[in-house]
């Protein structure tokens, strides 16, 4: 049987200082799935994601991508093979936008023009914007110099938390979709961290709900629709559900 991308079995994460973020909690990704990760402020979806790349230790469980547990190699071979978006995006300020991009191919000794053009090219981005610094760029923009950067050196993993929090609702669908025809197209396996339940419900394959450190709901968009998943899940559908009913009632 084909290895999951990424499984967490009976993860849980204690924080120094007693608060348990994660309380043990277990679920197989198939390569190539699109997986939304939701749940209310503080339910411990951050905490999930980082213990794959191992911005936080696991204080219990395993983490395995491919079949392999992540403490296997030291965290920065680990984190060469796995894309990461955040909210900040975190680039480089004395950086040019191209020498941002470039970082994780220097880091592999590479020095790639052509690759930098390719990539910004994949992210919709004019290849003149990357002599700018990221300061001189929109926030859009940023995100986008982050999906590239995460993309660089072919990562098939990519994990993303709030990655389109900060911007406007334009530019959020419009990168959102991007960042899913990317996905099919590099046939990657995605996870998604997002307060935004319509943005999972349109997005993912997948929809994992957390709260309280813990898994209550693991439906596919469709069946969340029609209603299964369970309270929590469900208190979460129907804010988008309402909003679309209330802009019908608009236009009736
Ligand atoms: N570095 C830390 N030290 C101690 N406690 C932490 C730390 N980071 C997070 N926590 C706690 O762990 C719990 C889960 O936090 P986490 O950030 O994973 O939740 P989240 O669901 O991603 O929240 P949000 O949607 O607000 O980002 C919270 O109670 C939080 O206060």
């Amino acid at each position: 049987m084909e290895s999951p991308a990424l499984a967490f079995d009976q993860v849980g994460v204690t924080y120094p200082g007693g608060a348990v973020a994660v309380a043990g909690v277990s679920v197989r990704v198939a390569p190539g799935s699109f997986v939304a990760l939701v749940g209310q402020s503080g339910s411990g979806k951050s905490t999930l994601l980082k213990t794959a790349n191992r911005l936080v230790a696991a204080t219990t469980g395993r983490v395995t991508i491919d079949g392999q547990d992540v403490t296997a190699e030291a965290p920065h071979a680990l984190r060469r093979r796995i894309g990461y978006v955040f909210q900040g995006v975190g680039l480089f300020p004395h950086m040019t936008v191209a020498e941002n991009i470039a970082v994780p191919l220097r880091l592999e000794g590479r020095r790639d023009d052509a690759r930098v053009a390719e990539l910004l090219d994949l992210v919709d981005l004019p290849r003149d914007l990357g002599t700018r610094r990221p300061a001189a760029l929109s926030g859009g923009q940023r995100q986008r110099v982050g999906v590239a950067r995460a993309l660089a050196n072919g990562a098939r993993l990519l994990l993303m938390d709030e990655p389109f929090g900060a911007l406007d609702p334009v530019t959020r669908d419009t990168l959102g979709r991007r960042v899913r025809e990317l996905h099919d197209r590099l046939g990657l396996t995605t996870i998604m961290v997002t307060h935004d339940m319509a943005e999972a419900l349109l997005l993912a394959d997948r929809v994992l709900v957390m709260a309280e450190g813990r898994f209550v709901a693991d439906e596919t968009p469709a069946a969340l629709l029609g209603g299964a998943g369970g309270a929590v899940a469900q208190g979460l559908v129907a804010v988008p559900k309402a909003q679309m009913q209330a802009l019908a009632e608009l236009t009736a």
